[in-house]
């Protein structure tokens, strides 16, 4: 039988309480600029730890290596080394797989003073233009054209400026702090974004010898410098993962503890969680909750960290939907990131959707159903609505959960969940 990436579905048969201890994984969102930041070297070799093994993972790995990088991987250990002339044109099929493939434009401008990246496009979650990369770096004096779907920059050099961004967009602070690294003079980056992988970041090109200083403070400046040094690199845990299996316990009540998290990386889940009257033990770098009630109806919006993550928003929606009375979630970062609610729907969850408003009724019971994961948080709020859920769950589609949970189902089966995934055709589809 032919199976291709996208014959993967999961089965789950909901109502056990799940119990023990899971560790999180290196940080996908952390990773990834990380890896595009080794483009920024002359000469030498990124070591990387707590690398997740993960599709998005590979693909920024394949990237790397059509640039002219060499990629070496060993367990959770990466080893990227650049040497002489890279490529400039990165490659349609890669930058389509993954909106996170705009990342190399940054580093590979500095580096190379030439780019062509197709443009990666929509996604299920929304429209996601690039607009401010192409503001900042245009600022910097890059040339920046449009034309058939794909964008060519071009800079002989990159000078520093200041920069204001109307979005604290994670990408954008991300390529324009990577390109002002080696610019010349001083960049300011204002309204930049706060998120922990950005900070993550500017520790990967300080230990490299660039000079950035304001990260968390939404106002980064960079000196830039002629040349960046090899150097080693720890990935932070991923927050949105460890948050995942914390709230697989909150759903199904019961004993989970999440080990090796920063917990202030989940301050405004924990708060949220505690409005909610989820009782949530902080041992420093584990997260436990112990067989908590159920649930009351709370109101969150999506923000730009220190808020609440948009990626955290669908499997929260799950959770809610079990919960004693009505929850209000805002969703202000992505216009179309509620794809997951209509297959909650079909399990019995009652959300009724105004614009980017989802109103929740919460219900006592959900139904096992088939469903269709949409995209990769939605495919997570699916596994856990299906952990809690009566019956049996068929998730189809669950190749997008590849790209961002290392080893989900291998996670979850030792805490008790009666979870397989499965590879083929499925009869019913
Ligand atoms: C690989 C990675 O780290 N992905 C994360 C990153 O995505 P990403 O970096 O794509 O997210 P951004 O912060 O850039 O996007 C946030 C919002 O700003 C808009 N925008 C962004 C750039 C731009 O030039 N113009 C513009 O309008 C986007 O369409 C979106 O509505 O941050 C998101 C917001 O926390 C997370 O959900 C993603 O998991
Ligand atoms: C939206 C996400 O990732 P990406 O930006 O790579 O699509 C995510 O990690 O939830």
């Amino acid at each position: 039988m032919k199976v291709n990436s996208e014959s993967y579905f999961i089965r789950i048969k909901g109502g056990t309480l799940l119990k023990g201890e899971v560790k999180a994984q290196g940080s996908k969102n952390a990773a990834l600029p990380i890896m595009a930041a080794a483009l920024l070297l002359r000469d030498g070799k990124v070591h990387l730890r707590n690398v997740p093994k993960l599709l998005d993972i590979h693909t920024m790995s394949e990237l790397l290596i059509g640039l002219g990088a060499k990629v070496y991987r060993d367990d959770h250990n990466m080893i990227i080394e650049v040497s002489g002339e890279l490529a400039w044109e990165t490659p349609a099929s890669l930058v389509r797989k993954m909106r996170a493939s705009s990342l190399v434009l940054g580093p590979l401008l500095a580096r190379c003073g030439k780019v062509v990246l197709p443009l990666p496009g929509g996604c299920a979650i929304g429209s996601r233009p690039m607009d401010l990369h192409f503001k900042g770096l245009s600022k910097m004096g890059a040339q920046i054209e449009l034309d058939k779907g794909a964008v060519t920059a071009r800079a002989d050099r990159l000078v520093g400026t200041r920069i204001y961004l109307d979005f604290p967009s994670v990408g954008a602070t991300e390529n324009l702090l990577m390109a002002a690294v080696l610019a010349e003079g001083e960049t300011l980056i204002e309204n930049a974004a706060r998120e922990p992988e950005i900070d993550n970041l500017v520790c990967a090109l300080k230990v490299m010898g660039a000079s950035v200083e304001g990260e968390g403070t939404g106002i980064l400046r960079i000196k830039g410098k002629g040349e960046l040094r090899p150097a080693s690199v720890d990935i932070i845990p991923d927050r949105i993962e460890a948050a995942t299996y914390l709230l697989a316990g909150v759903i199904t009540q019961g004993d989970i503890t999440v080990k090796g998290v920063i917990p202030e990386h989940l301050n405004a889940l924990l708060a949220k969680l505690d409005e909610a009257g989820i009782e949530v033990i902080n041992s420093g770098n584990a997260l436990r909750v112990a067989n908590p009630r159920r649930p009351k109806g709370i109101t969150l919006k999506t923000m730009p960290y220190p808020g609440f993550s948009t990626d955290l928003q669908p499997q929260m929606m799950s959770v809610l939907s079990l919960a004693e009375g009505t929850s209000i979630i805002h969703e202000t970062i992505f216009e179309s990131r509620f794809l997951h609610a209509s297959e909650l729907q079909k399990m019995g969850a009652q959300i009724e959707l105004q614009g980017n408003t989802a109103i929740v009724h919460g219900q006592k019971n959900l139904i096992g159903a088939e469903v269709y994961a949409t995209d990769l948080r939605g495919g997570a709020a699916l596994v856990l609505a299906g952990l809690a859920a009566e019956g049996e769950t068929v998730i189809y589609d669950t190749h997008h959960l590849k790209r961002g949970y290392e080893d989900m189902v291998e996670k979850l089966i030792p805490l008790g969940a009666q979870i397989r995934e499965e590879v083929g055709e499925p009869q019913s589809k």
